[in-house]
């Protein structure tokens, strides 16, 4: 297929580059197809890697449909990567070709500011995210559902012995993203008794973090034909149906905090309700439309509404060791490059257990 006028444009700004085959959507339709893409050849301080694993976040179909109003096509998105390493810059010390590694949400940042002096670049300003960004040298970020990423060391992490790829790659993204709220917010204590909103691909992962912590938790869905697997398979405490009165009456002022990962806009009041006093909710999904809070929900029993943006460097690290070693890994469905569309309409109506991922490395090929 040939590539777009966009992508023919930012490769003549790119005289030392590679193609690459990647999915793109051009737009709101959020219909991917082939395209070939350029890649920078390897920098000084940059590690290549070939995809092998692509995992599809749900903020991949917001941005592919254009629900945040900032897409900027064509889109190639994907930022929970796994992969083995092809070739590494001169000054790059910490891997090396054939060493397997994943990328997550960013691959830059000013590095300079206060977030970033202080090891939270997640929250830097000028953050670069994996795709869909604009890069410090003008090019747009095209992310992993392409059979390459050039990236620079210091956003590359180091796959732990005994994590699979597949399975470990949705970690990049949606385990980072419940990990490090849940431990920057003490909600990692054992004991502690936590509720998660949304049963997807960041609500399952955070099921299974809660457990490994030692922490009570309990599901709060809109599905209640998932309620026999999250808790036989899931290890869930307990399921509880938000649109069920009885049901959420049961957990009522029990939690110590919730992780809201629902990607759909809802009344936030029922679920302020199931908080113990000074309980905290932790915002981490990313509706396409405002949320409806009433002040009478937070006010009275003194309670936090805190927002959480994926997770530094050294936080997704910590949270792949911490993943290896507690057997924590992400359910998947794993699916070809040619299934992605059907994958993506599957997503968007709920109808995944629990992350699509995308065998790029064995199926993404021209035909
Ligand atoms: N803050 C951050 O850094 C990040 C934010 N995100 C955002 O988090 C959200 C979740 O992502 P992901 O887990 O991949 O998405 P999924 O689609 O896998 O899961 C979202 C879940 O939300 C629940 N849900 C759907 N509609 C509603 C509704 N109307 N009311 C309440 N719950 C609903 C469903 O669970 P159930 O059936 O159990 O109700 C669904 O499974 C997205 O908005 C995504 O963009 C993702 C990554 C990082
Ligand atoms: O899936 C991760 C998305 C994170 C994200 C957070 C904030 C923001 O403005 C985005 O565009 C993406
Ligand atoms: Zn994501
Ligand atoms: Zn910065």
């Amino acid at each position: 297929m040939a590539p777009t006028a966009a992508a023919a444009e930012q490769q003549q700004l790119l005289p030392q580059a590679r193609k690459a085959l990647g999915l793109a959507a051009h737009d709101a339709s959020g219909h991917l197809t082939p395209i070939r893409i350029t890649r920078r050849n390897t920098g000084d301080d940059d590690v290549s890697i070939k995809v092998l694993y692509c995992g599809i976040c749900h903020s991949d179909l917001h941005t592919i449909k254009n629900e945040w109003r900032n897409a900027i096509y064509p889109v190639v998105a994907g930022h929970e990567i796994a992969g083995v390493v092809t070739e590494v810059g001169k000054n790059v010390a910490r891997f090396k070709a054939g060493d397997n590694v994943g990328v997550g949400c960013m691959v830059n940042t000013c590095r300079s500011c206060e977030s970033c002096e202080e090891g939270s670049e997640n929250y830097c300003s000028r953050i670069v995210f994996t795709y869909n960004s604009v890069d410090r040298d003008g090019t747009v970020t095209y992310g992993g559902y392409s059979e390459l990423v050039v990236v620079s060391e210091r956003f590359v992490v180091r796959f732990p012995d005994g994590l699979p790829l597949d399975r470990g790659a949705p970690l990049l993204c949606a385990g980072v993203t419940v990990y490090a709220p849940m431990k920057q917010h003490g909600l990692s204590e054992p004991g502690k008794h936590v509720g998660v909103i949304g049963l997807g691909g960041l609500g399952h992962v955070a099921v299974k973090f809660a457990k490994a912590f030692g922490m009570k938790v309990t599901v709060i869905s809109t599905s209640p034909e998932k309620r026999q697997e999250a808790v036989e398979r899931l290890g869930a405490d307990a399921f509880v149906v938000s649109t069920n009165a009885s049901d959420m009456k049961s957990v009522m002022g029990t939690m110590h905090g919730i992780i809201n990962t629902a990607c759909a806009s809802t009344s936030m009041h029922p679920y302020f309700a199931l908080l113990k006093p000074k309980g905290k909710m932790i915002l981490v999904g990313l509706p396409e439309k405002p949320l409806q809070v009433s002040a009478f929900a937070l006010v009275g029993g003194g309670k936090t509404l805190a927002g959480s943006c994926m997770g530094s460097i050294t936080d997704t690290q910590e949270m792949m060791d911490f993943a290896a070693k507690h057997g924590v890994a992400a359910d998947v469905e794993l699916v070809r490059a040619d299934e992605v569309n059907t994958a993506m309409e599957r997503l968007a109506k709920g109808d995944v257990r629990y992350r699509f991922v995308i065998d790029i490395g064995n199926t993404l090929k021209t035909d």
